[in-house]
This record gives structure tokens, C-alpha cells and sequence, in this order.
């Protein structure tokens, strides 16, 4: 087992670094980066992710090039507004409702990234569940001036995101409310969502969230965890597996981080990723290589959780 920890260019749900391992096997190589607040139990999908990777492979992909959103982090009008028209994607994903920050921030950051991306292109917005019901529907009616192609999860219980979906025209997407759910078809039972983000490591792998795709009938968005290429390329993997890819995926996340660990990157050519897995470089790598040791205990203890 590898570790590194790799600095974030713009600060991404607090976070200045983002830390993780790398596994090797037959397969190829595997990312297990939970997030440092994640207990055992969660953190076993994420290490399940890593081992599908580097010991099981991926099943078949369907297509071999994926569209992606450039993500906006919830930093001010002009970093929102240059981070957008360098990202080359016709999707912008911007994140609102930061702790600390207002609703004229939000205002601010989305209008600017409408100018950027230009009139034909696709803005959606992330709230990670940042908003209650009314300041949900009177935050969304106002932002939607600048044309919303959907909300992420705007508030954090199934509950308020139905009562929301019922009181906005905008398409409602659901991503804690899976990721992070005991039960993720809950979210259709209460028909909180239109659209399902889903993201490979907290699923357990490629394959697990293939099948929570199937069973839960929505269709999907692939977002990464802010990863590597490595795990990226699992994100990509899935994308590539879906019967149907109604949307741009969150998969340029990359441009987040200062450095990868491999030497031929997943970046974006013509707002687009292509599928592939990036050969990890032991010389990349080792720029931001840190003691694995923390991380062979965090892989333990989540497989006794
Ligand atoms: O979807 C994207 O564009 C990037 C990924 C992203 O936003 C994200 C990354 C890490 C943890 C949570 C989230 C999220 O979608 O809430
Ligand atoms: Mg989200």
C-alpha cells in the first residue's frame, strides 16, 4: 500500500489536502481515500471500491468518452467566473450555501459562472444540503434566473427534498441522500429526486452502484470524491457502464488538486474525459508519497467494521 497527500489548489469542503491510499493487484491499481470524518462501516465501501479495482476489473464500457462538469468551489465571483472559462466544459457545477458565506455570495458566483460558460451552456448548482425547505424554494426561484439545469441536494433529509421537488419546476437531484443513506431507494419511494449522483467509492465499487443504478430507475450523474486518476478512472469506469448518460458528469475534479500520482492525467479535452486507467508513476507518486501506516490501519479497521 501507497499513501499520498496531495494539496488542493482552491479549498473543496474544507479540505486543503486530500489524503488517501493506493492498492496494487492484478486488476491494476485501486484508491481508498475516505474522507477523515468517515467511521469503519463507511469507510469499508470505500476500501471494497479499491479492492474491485486492483483485484476484480470493471465490467464493460459502452462508451469510451465521457462528458463532465467543471467544478466550481465556493470561492468568490471573479476565481468562480476564471475557474469556469478554464475548465473547457459546457457544464458548470457550482457549489453554494459555504458556512460563513451569504446569499449575495451565491448570486454573485452563479451569475458569474452563467457569464462564463455562455448562454448555451448548462449551469447546475450543489447545496449539499445547506438550505431548509423555504430557503430552498425562494434560493431556487432566484438563482434559476440564471437558468438552472438542476439542484443538488438542496436540503439533507429525503423529506425536504420531496417537499421541495414538489414546489420548484427545476429537476431536484439527489447525492447525500444516497451516498451517505442507510437506504438509498428511499429517495424513490418518497419520489425526493429526479436525478441520482452517484459516486463509486461510498457505493463499494463499479459494479455495486451499477446495479443501485438499475434498481433505483433514475437517471444518473457520476461525481467523484475529489479523487486521483486512479479513482477517477473507477468514476469514469462506471460511466462508461451505464445503459443511459443523460448528463455531464463530475468527473473533472482533478484541477482541484496541485498534483496526481500518475504521469498521463485524466484531464478534460473538448469537455470531455476519456475512458481509461492512468498507469500509476512511482516518480509522480512520490512528489506527495506520505507514511502508508495510517492508512493500513484505517483499511483494518474497516474490515472488521
Ligand atoms: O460533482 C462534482 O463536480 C465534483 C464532486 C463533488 O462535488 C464532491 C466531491 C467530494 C465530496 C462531495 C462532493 C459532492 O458532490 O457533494
Ligand atoms: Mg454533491
Amino acid at each position: 500500500m501507497r499513501a499520498f497527500a496531495i494539496p488542493m489548489r482552491t479549498r473543496f469542503r474544507g479540505l486543503t489536502r486530500r489524503e488517501g491510499a493506493l492498492i496494487h493487484g492484478p486488476a491494476g491499481w485501486g484508491e481508498f481515500s475516505p474522507f477523515a470524518e468517515y467511521g469503519p462501516a463507511e469507510a469499508a465501501r470505500w476500501l471494497a471500491a479499491a479492492r474491485e479495482a486492483a483485484f476484480t476489473g470493471f465490467p464493460a464500457p459502452l462508451r469510451d468518452r465521457i462528458p463532465v462538469n467543471v467544478t466550481v468551489p465556493a470561492t468568490d465571483a471573479g476565481h468562480a467566473w476564471r475557474i469556469t472559462a478554464e475548465g473547457g466544459c459546457r457544464t458548470a457545477k457550482v457549489k453554494v450555501a459555504e458556512k460563513g458565506q451569504s446569499e449575495a455570495d451565491d448570486l454573485a458566483r452563479v451569475e458569474a459562472v452563467r457569464d462564463a460558460i455562455g448562454p448555451d451552456g448548462k449551469v447546475r448548482i450543489d447545496v449539499n444540503g445547506g438550505w431548509d425547505v423555504d430557503q430552498a424554494v425562494r434560493m431556487i426561484r432566484l438563482l434559476n434566473r440564471f437558468d438552472l439545469e438542476y439542484v443538488e441536494q438542496p436540503c439533507a433529509t429525503v423529506e425536504e427534498l420531496a417537499a421541495v421537488r414538489r414546489r420548484v419546476e427545476v429537476p431536484i437531484a439527489a447525492d447525500e441522500s444516497i451516498r451517505r443513506a442507510e437506504d438509498p431507494f428511499r429517495v424513490v419511494a418518497a419520489e425526493a429526486a429526479d436525478i441520482a449522483v452517484l459516486k463509486v467509492q461510498p457505493l463499494g465499487g463499479v459494479a455495486p452502484a451499477l446495479e443501485i443504478a438499475a434498481a433505483i430507475g433514475l437517471p444518473v450523474v457520476v461525481s467523484s470524491a475529489v479523487e486521483t486518476s486512479v479513482g477517477l478512472a473507477a468514476g469514469l469506469a462506471l460511466a462508461a457502464a451505464l445503459p443511459e448518460l443523460p448528463y455531464a458528469c463530475g468527473l473533472a475534479t482533478l484541477s482541484l488538486l496541485e498534483g496526481d500520482v500518475t504521469g498521463d492525467p485524466l484531464v478534460v479535452e473538448d469537455g470531455e474525459i476519456a475512458v481509461r486507467r492512468p498507469e500509476v508513476d512511482l516518480a509522480a507518486l512520490a512528489r506527495h508519497q506520505v507514511d502508508p501506516a495510517a492508512w493500513r490501519r484505517r483499511a483494518e479497521e474497516a474490515e472488521r467494521a
